[in-house]
């Protein structure tokens, strides 16, 4: 893959359909202007807005001002320029006139630039709804006739597998694969490229990855805010639809996947897709669902039960809290158990790959209620750290063991990492889709998903209730202790003394007593030969 070259000849014209809704106020151009301002995009890129409300540059601009993180010292002039680049067109999704208009357009640009070459770059900023007018009237009006055509598309790709069936061939009967991106931002995440190098550049790493070592792991994006934002969007799709489908098991991938042949795009696309076939299609009794309720604790009128917020329906099944056990069937990890975990107005924001090892056999006075595991854990909210839960000596004269950490702050290395929708942009212009998904792949992940999801549409189970503000229904945790995984006080035994107490005791107050609340941390005697 070539780096983007600022001089490039090539005129390039990066259309933003929907531009009036969040995903594109708030990330899209955020992220245009970054890299304008940093130099960073082909100097004959013009941006062009489609929508169905009449915008103006004059307007827009103010209205995406306040996610741009500028610099007023720094910044004004380059600003200016930025939105000189920017040219507005209205128009109907599904009328085909108005794509022709957004072609001139985008031609009376490109001329002026170069009157050969143009790359046309469409980000699908839309609700499904429209996505198959504006699929099919990109095609037929908008592509380029002499240089690349990219259509982007998020999240949600469609509800299950049935109906993910129309939605794959309205998009590759428009167009080829090697014109679809994909998007899934967990993909240009640290982690995901932490676990890629971790896993495959460490002999440490990848001779112990297996079923041999490794007893469970643990994936989870938890979050302590309730669902305001995107209300309606979360309320159809609910917790799963939201972060598990695609999120978490793009992280499941990059964590047991084998090591591609090569580092060809198609060659990383086929393995990931490879692993997620190994995947066996999940089942009822391998979910356990939550909804949150109010903890009458907060005083804060948005801390209230999901059923209780003015824009949820009273009656909404929709589970907010969800945690999901697979299984690969292959050599490397059969009989190790994958717990997802995700929820919303829960105790804690965190984001992390939890890699739990089975207990060393080595301790002859072991207490069995007290099992200690060696963990390698992966996080990226709310700081970017790697560390491995460890057994070393206590300080002193008394023989015994303690747990500590081995721990990494990737933040603290002072990189400066580029946000996710900047590098995933800048990945647009460069033709790389190694870090979006391929059509196929979605696929086996709706195979997957699709039983629990059907029934949680047809049959409307009740999620089970867990405090606003706790870890989630008990339930959840005795299901991941039954398949092999072990609590620690999480992972707040690295803070101090007064910081463990007070979370043990919130924890139990929340969320009842379990593994994870041992108010006492692990200390296992050993005889001194041992040491
Ligand atoms: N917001 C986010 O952070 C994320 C969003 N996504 C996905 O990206 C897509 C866009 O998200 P977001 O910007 O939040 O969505 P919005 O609901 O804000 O919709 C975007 C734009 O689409 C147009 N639109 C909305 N509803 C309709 C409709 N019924 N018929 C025709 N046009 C409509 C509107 O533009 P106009 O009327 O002006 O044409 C609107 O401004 C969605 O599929 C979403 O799931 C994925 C990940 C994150
Ligand atoms: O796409 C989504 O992801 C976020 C989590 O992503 P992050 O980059 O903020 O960690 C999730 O909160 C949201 O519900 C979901 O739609």
């Amino acid at each position: 893959m070539q780096p983007i070259d600022p001089n490039n000849e090539t005129a390039h014209s990066f259309v933003v359909l929907g531009a009036s809704g969040r995903l594109a106020t708030q990330k899209v151009f955020p992220a245009l202007w970054a890299l304008y301002r940093d130099n960073r995009l082909p100097q004959g890129t013009r941006i062009f807005t489609f929508s169905r409300t009449k915008l103006h540059t004059r307007t827009y601009r103010l209205i995406c001002a306040p996610y741009m993180n500028l610099d007023p010292q720094r910044d004004p002039q380059k600003f200016n320029s930025f939105w000189l680049t920017v040219h507005c067109v209205q128009g109907q999704y599904d009328q085909a006139e108005d794509y022709a208009a957004l072609t001139e357009a985008m031609i009376r640009q490109e001329t002026k630039h170069n009157k050969i070459y143009a790359n046309r770059i469409f980000y699908l900023a839309l609700p499904p709804v429209v996505f198959d007018h504006a699929t099919t009237n990109l095609s037929r009006k908008c592509k380029s006739l002499t240089g690349c055509t990219r259509i982007v598309v998020e999240k949600p790709f469609a509800r299950n597998d049935l109906t993910y069936r129309p939605y794959q061939t309205a998009l590759c009967q428009t167009f080829n694969e090697s014109q679809i991106y994909m998007i899934d931002h967990f993909l240009s995440k640290q982690i995901s490229q932490n676990l890629f190098g971790l896993r495959f550049a460490n002999l440490l790493w990848s001779g112990t990855l297996n079923n041999r070592h490794v007893a469970a792991i643990m994936i989870t994006v938890k979050c302590e805010k309730p669902v305001k934002a995107r209300a309606e969007y979360f309320n159809f799709f609910g917790i799963i639809r939201d972060v598990m489908t695609n999120h978490m098991m793009q992280l499941l991938a990059l964590v047991s996947m084998d090591k591609p042949y090569s580092n060809t795009i198609d060659d990383l696309r086929n393995e990931r897709l490879k692993l997620f076939k190994e995947v066996t299609t999940a089942n009822v009794g391998d979910v356990i669902l939550g909804q949150y309720r109010n903890n009458r604790m907060e005083s804060d009128p948005d801390k209230v039960g999901y059923t209780e917020h003015s824009y949820i329906p009273k009656d909404s099944m929709t589970p907010t809290f969800a945690m999901v056990v697979l299984h690969i069937n292959n050599r490397r990890w059969s009989g190790v158990p994958f717990i997802l975990r995700a929820g919303k107005a829960m105790n804690d924001t965190k984001t992390e790959v939890r890699i739990q090892y089975k207990s060393a056999e080595c301790d002859e006075g072991k207490n069995e209620e007290l099992e200690i595991r060696n963990e390698l854990v992966l996080r990226v909210a709310p700081f970017e750290e790697i560390f491995m839960r460890l057994l070393l000596k206590h300080p002193g004269e008394e023989l015994c063991l303690k747990e500590t950490a081995l721990n990494l702050r990737v933040d603290e290395r002072n990189t400066k990492y580029m946000p996710n929708y900047n590098s995933l942009i800048l990945d647009l212009f460069k033709g790389n889709q190694s870090m979006f998904m391929r059509t196929d792949e979605q696929c086996e992940i709706w195979r997957i998903f699709s039983p629990i999801l059907q029934s949680i549409d047809l049959d409307r189970p009740k999620p089970l209730p867990y405090d606003f503000g706790s870890r989630g229904p008990l339930l959840a945790y005795r299901k991941a202790e039954r398949v092999g995984f072990v609590f620690f006080a999480s992972d707040e035994w690295r803070e101090n003394k007064e910081t463990l107490d007070y979370t043990v005791k919130s924890s139990r107050i929340l969320s009842g007593p379990h593994h994870a609340l041992k108010p006492e941390r692990a200390q296992v005697k050993l005889k001194s030969r041992e040491i």
